[in-house]
């Protein structure tokens, strides 16, 4: 449970939260979800630009990659100045740039074995079925989740990573084995795309510290609303925050749980096309 004032008290600082991660332009998932989340969240939000998408609530028609230096110099300027407390990685766009991440983040004690915990949502492709990551990346996104301490696959992710084909609640539980034998800390599997359950219930698997398997049911309602865009990167920044303001994963998991269930449940139409989630439930109005 996190509790305190989400604002710092005069004189001090917040959490820092980084996420690196695509722009949607239309403002409803990548670094514009995370960002809105941090903030909401009481973290203070920065980002390293992956990728420019030309996108909107129709789907993704296009992305232009951020030259591999300029991705690392974001991560390397906030990260020796600022400072950091977690960090998300979302589209990655391209082999160089994951593997440039990979070895960043490595280097500045981010991801496992590090002082930072890293939170890497393996985006692939966009609720439309629109690529985000370019032919031949699997093998180095496979490598990143020896970093990582959380790692948040939706099923179409699973099977890309992994070819399993998850159909149902038992196949949640061997698809989080599969993904945590790739290397990752903790694992959780998003139950979105599971859409015969009545609920969302989603499953975190990790060890705990004697070894032993840990499983973890994040039960949840699913909301009969086409309008979930940005979900995941909701989910994965809400985890992201916490764990930025020193919750333990599975703690952090419970937390983005509640966080996303309350945006998926206030979600909202937007354009012609698929609407976001409200990362943004957690404001309330200043009568003034
Ligand atoms: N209709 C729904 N009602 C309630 N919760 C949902 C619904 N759809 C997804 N969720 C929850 O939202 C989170 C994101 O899950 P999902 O499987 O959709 O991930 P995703 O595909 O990565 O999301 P995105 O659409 O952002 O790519 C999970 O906690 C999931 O259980
Ligand atoms: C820049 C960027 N990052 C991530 C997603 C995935 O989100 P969704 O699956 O809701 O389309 C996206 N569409 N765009």
């Amino acid at each position: 449970m996190l509790t305190g004032s989400l604002r710092p008290a005069p004189g001090t600082s917040p959490a820092r939260a980084l996420t690196i991660a695509g722009s949607d332009s239309g403002g409803g998932a990548g670094i514009q979800a995370d960002l809105r989340t941090f903030h909401c969240c009481g973290v203070h939000g920065m980002s390293a630009l992956t990728a420019v998408t030309v996108q909107n609530s129709v789907g993704v028609t296009g992305f232009h990659e951020v030259p591999v230096d300029t991705v690392v110099g974001q991560v390397e300027a906030v990260v020796t100045d600022i400072g950091v407390d977690a960090v998300k990685t979302g589209m990655l766009a391209s082999a160089a740039i994951i593997r440039a991440v990979d070895e960043t983040c490595g280097r500045l004690g981010i991801g496992r074995g590090g002082r930072v915990p890293l939170v890497v949502d393996p985006v692939a492709a966009s609720m439309h079925g629109d690529s985000l990551l370019r032919e031949n990346a699997l093998d180095a996104l496979r490598d990143l989740f020896a970093l990582a301490t959380l790692v948040t696959p939706n099923l179409d992710e699973v099977r890309l990573l992994t070819g399993i084909v998850v159909r149902d609640r038992a196949g949640l539980v061997e698809a989080a084995k599969a993904v945590h034998a790739l290397g990752a800390e903790w694992v959780l599997i998003k139950a979105g795309h599971l859409v015969d359950d009545p609920d969302c219930v989603d499953v975190l698997h990790g060890v705990d510290a004697d070894g032993e398997p840990v499983f973890v049911e994040l039960p949840g309602p699913r909301f009969d609303t086409p309008h979930t865009h940005g979900g995941g990167d909701t989910l994965a920044s809400a985890i992201t925050s916490a764990l930025a303001r020193g919750a333990g994963v599975v703690d952090a998991v419970r937390f983005g749980k509640r966080y996303v269930v309350r945006a998926v449940g206030e979600s909202y139409p937007l354009g012609s096309g698929v609407g976001p989630v409200t990362g943004f439930w957690r404001l309330t109005d200043d009568p003034v």
